[in-house]
């Protein structure tokens, strides 16, 4: 079968609606495509039988395999593979029934002893991964101050109005160092909330909190 893995499906018809397979209805964007019924320059395979036979058929510039078939009624076409199409194929898009890929995620795949279970147990078990040494993490810290921990082992961030120093944690990032580091010393809010909005960062952060961001500025 034709790698099918760049293509977008189209189905098409409907049961029982009393429209025939010729209807511009059901079709409108293969109305233009005429398929010639020489048996040259047409190969046709059918698995003869009732109401659920199966057939194939190929022409100079497609080739598509009838699933399902009820007499005189089409129910589901699955194209195959698409040679030459032309603009017919286009105003096939603005079909509502074609489905769209979804959009490829960018998680990176981690490496040995970087996984989000080994976070946990790098949270349980270090004493100070905020970098308090013996400081409250409830002191009210300005934006100006935040802006100065961008690099080594104190890398702040705000996130929803706490202050985090994620530097122990940029290993462990689903969405890679880089992303991570598109935080560093800047309220990321935004930016978080447009990647995983879902993600509970309070609760995995909670033991890297360095302070409270001071929003009288
Ligand atoms: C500051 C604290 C952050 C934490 C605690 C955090 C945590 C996470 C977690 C747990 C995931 C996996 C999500 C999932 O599997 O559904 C993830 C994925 C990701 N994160 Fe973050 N993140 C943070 C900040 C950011 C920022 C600032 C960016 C962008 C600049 C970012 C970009 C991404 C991306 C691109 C992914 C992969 C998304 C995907 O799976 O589709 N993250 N992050």
């Amino acid at each position: 079968m034709a790698d099918t893995s760049d293509f977008t499906f189209c189905q098409v018809g409907l049961q029982g609606d009393g429209d025939s397979l010729e209807s511009p209805k059901i079709i409108p964007s293969i109305r233009n495509i005429t398929i010639n019924d020489n048996p040259s320059s047409l190969q046709k395979n059918s698995s003869s039988g009732n109401s659920t036979s199966k057939e194939s058929a190929t022409d100079d510039s497609l080739t598509f395999k009838v699933i399902d078939k009820l007499p005189s009624k089409l129910k589901v076409v699955e194209c195959l593979e698409r040679r030459d199409f032309g603009d017919s194929f286009l105003d096939a898009q603005d079909e509502k029934t074609v489905t769209k890929k979804p959009i490829a995620r960018q998680k990176v795949p981690f490496e040995k002893g970087f996984s989000q279970m080994d976070w946990l147990k790098v949270t349980r078990t270090h004493s100070d991964l905020a970098g308090l040494r013996g400081r409250s993490n409830r002191r009210i810290i300005s934006l100006d101050e935040v802006k100065q921990h961008k690099t080594g082992d104190s890398i702040w961030t705000v996130l929803n109005g706490r202050i985090y120093n994620i530097s122990p944690y940029l290993k462990f990032h689903p969405g890679g160092v880089d992303m991570l580091m598109k935080a560093a010393g800047k309220d990321c809010t935004s930016l978080f909330n447009k990647y995983h909005a879902w993600v509970n960062a309070e609760f995995l952060l909670e033991k890297c909190l360095v302070g409270i961001l001071d929003n009288s500025q």
